[in-house]
């Protein structure tokens, strides 16, 4: 099984490169016979991580694959030294905002990162209602159980939960200089600032696991930058998230008592309007859905060229605003899952 998984991706990973691959598939098959598995070369593991995000369906963001950066961090041991790299990951990243899309990798089968992104506001129950983000409100819990308080604002950053072979999972706050916010301001609506709206600059995944050649990592963090729509239309605007639509509705005197005056959907424009003015504002990268899907088809485009399939999950692939003015919408994708790949794996708490 782990031969097969390695001699497959082997072979497509060096014909990629242009490298003969037979020697090192000789010298994995013996490591494999005398340990069971076998470690990749930094080439190899950077190709493999650049080739899941290609093979990722329901990312839209694909043009860009073959430019991530990757820091391999499989050597290190203790928790605090995960930490300080998960640290470094924040900064670089994130580039003052000019984001540079990067993952981490840690040792497989040793390290675990219980976050479902590195930065994420915590959400609180209380009897009045939930602070902050309801998406958050487990997790929330499960750092206070390990000892952890927020302040209870709705804008509390959580923080790291690292956990190391099966060692009890250690918690560290995140410093300031790896944190960069966003402040929500409409280009033409003055009082639209007292929502007092605002969310975090750089999205960073830490909960899937990346599998190349039959050797799965764990905990391999990765980020890019946002496209608008993901805070606009859905983490601030779903009900069951920030549910800002109505107070936005407020703000711009909409008539909300019936549907049919179409207050939501002017809501969500002018909501999504204002992060993209304030992310570009503030001199971090976002792109707009239309942008995006552009981007798309050039990236369908250029793997054409190269001889590649693209597969996609069109559900996912299309944005939450406007779909149908997306070339996206008007075509339907292959939803095969082809490895190497980002998967889901079991929440640890
Ligand atoms: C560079 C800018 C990027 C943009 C604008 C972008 C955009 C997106 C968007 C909008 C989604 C859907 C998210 C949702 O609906 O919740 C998504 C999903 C995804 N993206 Fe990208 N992405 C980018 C970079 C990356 C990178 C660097 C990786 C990994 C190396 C990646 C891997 C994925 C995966 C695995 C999913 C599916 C997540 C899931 O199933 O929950 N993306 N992307
Ligand atoms: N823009 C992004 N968006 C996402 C990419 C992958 C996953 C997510 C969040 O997915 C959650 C689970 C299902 N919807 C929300 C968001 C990126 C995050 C990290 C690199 S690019």
């Amino acid at each position: 099984m782990l031969q097969e998984e390695a001699k497959q991706f082997l072979k497509l990973c060096y014909q990629e490169l242009g490298k003969d691959y037979n020697d090192r598939m000789t010298k994995i098959l013996q490591e494999i016979s005398d340990t069971g598995t076998y470690t990749h070369t930094y080439e190899e593991l950077a190709h493999g991580a650049r080739m899941a995000w290609r093979n990722s369906n329901r990312c839209i963001g694909r043009l860009f694959w073959e430019s991530m950066h990757v820091l391999d961090e499989r050597e290190l041991e203790t928790e605090d030294e995960i930490a300080n790299a998960l640290f470094f990951h924040l900064q670089y990243g994130s580039n003052q905002g000019k984001v540079i899309p990067t993952i981490t990798i840690f040792k497989p089968g040793y390290v675990r990162i219980f976050n479902h992104q590195l930065i994420r506001y915590a959400g609180y129950e209380t009897k009045d209602g939930i602070i902050g983000d309801p998406d958050s409100v487990a997790f929330t819990t499960f750092c206070e159980s390990l000892g952890w308080r927020g302040e209870q604002t709705p804008y509390d950053i959580l923080p790291l939960v690292i956990q190391v072979e099966n060692r009890e999972p250690k918690v560290y706050s995140i410093p300031e200089e790896c944190l960069l916010n966003v402040m929500i301001k409409h280009p033409t609506i003055e009082n639209f600032q007292e929502l007092e709206l605002q969310w975090y600059a750089v999205p960073f995944i830490s909960d899937m696991k990346l599998e190349i050649g039959g050797i799965t990592y764990e905990a391999a963090p990765f980020n890019g930058w946002y496209m608008g729509t993901e805070i606009g239309a859905r983490d601030l605007a779903d009900e069951q998230r920030y549910n800002v639509l109505p107070k936005v509705a407020n703000l711009l005197g909409l008539e909300t008592t019936r549907d049919s005056t179409l207050w939501k959907d002017r809501a969500l424009i002018e909501l999504n309007e204002a992060v993209l003015y304030s992310f570009k504002q503030a001199g971090v990268s976002i792109v707009d859905h239309h942008t995006a899907a552009k981007q798309f088809k050039q990236f369908e485009e250029r793997e054409a060229g190269k001889g590649r399939s693209v597969t996609g999950t069109w559900s996912w692939l299309i944005p939450p605003v406007s779909p149908a003015a997306t070339h996206i919408f008007h075509k339907d994708y292959d939803d095969s899952v082809v490895k190497p790949n980002y998967f889901y794996q079991d929440r640890m708490y």
